[in-house]
């Protein structure tokens, strides 16, 4: 079974002028799969995102996340779904400033009642593999950036998700530490089996991906796998953004 059946999936956002951001998009991910969605800017990528997420609702077609379709769910259904079998990712990190690492990593756990030795349990292990142990009982603002995003991936995958979902994840990281987030999720990956499907403008990171499906004007416009050659990868990538016309920002083969 598919862990991510997209269908047909449209979106029109209503309004004085109607814009279609999104025009019949299918695709599936297997389980354990690591998937870039990349594209130029409006080409609909937050959008699919939000969709997903359960975020926003679409115009028409269906989401099914390990066999459910979570729009078909009553609100307070759709909220335990989302907080239950997805794991998210953001840009800014989105942490709770006057908890610490380790109270955020074990928030979702806290929600669920799990016994405090068990939260603490997992959430030692998560932050050492990915290198965030030293600082479990720092705050937010005492830590670099990449540490924050490590600690973000540890609170996202703390409740074993059936899916992870990140918007631009490497966003706001320099080079260094996007690597180490990068690393840290080909890790949860490879040693959690967590499929994650995540939207980037940075072919660095898209390059650790098993497969990009590339998205235009709302339309599905190619996808490509990485096979053994993640350096090779990482060119075809900048290649079709080229051919997209998309932005050439996060391009330098520098950081390989
Ligand atoms: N809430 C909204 N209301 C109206 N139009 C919207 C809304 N959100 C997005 N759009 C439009 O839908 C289209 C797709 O936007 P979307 O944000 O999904 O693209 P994107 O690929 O994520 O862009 P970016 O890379 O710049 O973040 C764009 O034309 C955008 O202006």
């Amino acid at each position: 079974m598919p862990i991510l059946q997209v269908r047909e999936i449209s979106k029109i956002y209503e309004g004085k002028i109607s814009t279609k951001a999104l025009d019949h998009v299918s695709f599936r991910m297997e389980e354990g799969e690591f998937v870039g969605i990349m594209g130029p800017s409006g080409s609909g990528k937050t959008s699919l995102l939000n969709v997903i997420a359960t975020i926003d609702e679409p115009t028409s077609g269906t989401v099914c996340i390990a066999g459910q379709n979570p729009h078909e769910l009553d609100q307070e259904r759709m909220a335990l779904f989302r907080r239950r079998r997805l794991g998210f990712i953001f840009q800014h990190f989105n942490l709770l400033d006057t908890l610490t690492v380790e109270e955020n990593i074990v928030l979702p756990l806290t929600l669920e009642g799990t016994p405090m030795q068990e939260m603490k349990r997992n959430a030692a292990d998560l932050a050492e593999r990915l290198g965030i142990a030293g600082v479990l009982d720092k705050f937010p603002h005492e830590i670099s950036g990449g540490q924050m995003q490590r600690t973000a991936i540890a609170r996202a995958m703390i409740h074993h998700p059936s899916l992870l979902l990140a918007d631009e994840p490497t966003g706001n990281l320099d080079s260094k530490s996007s690597r180490d987030v990068m690393e840290a999720f080909a890790m949860v990956n490879e040693a959690k089996r967590a499929a994650i499907l995540m939207v980037t403008h940075d072919a660095f990171a898209a390059s650790f991906c098993h497969r990009v499906i590339f998205i235009k004007d709302g339309s599905m416009y190619n996808e490509i796998y990485r096979g053994d050659n993640r350096q090779a990868f990482f060119q075809k990538i900048i290649d079709m953004m080229s051919l997209l016309g998309g932005d050439t920002d996060h391009l330098s083969s520098a950081r390989l």
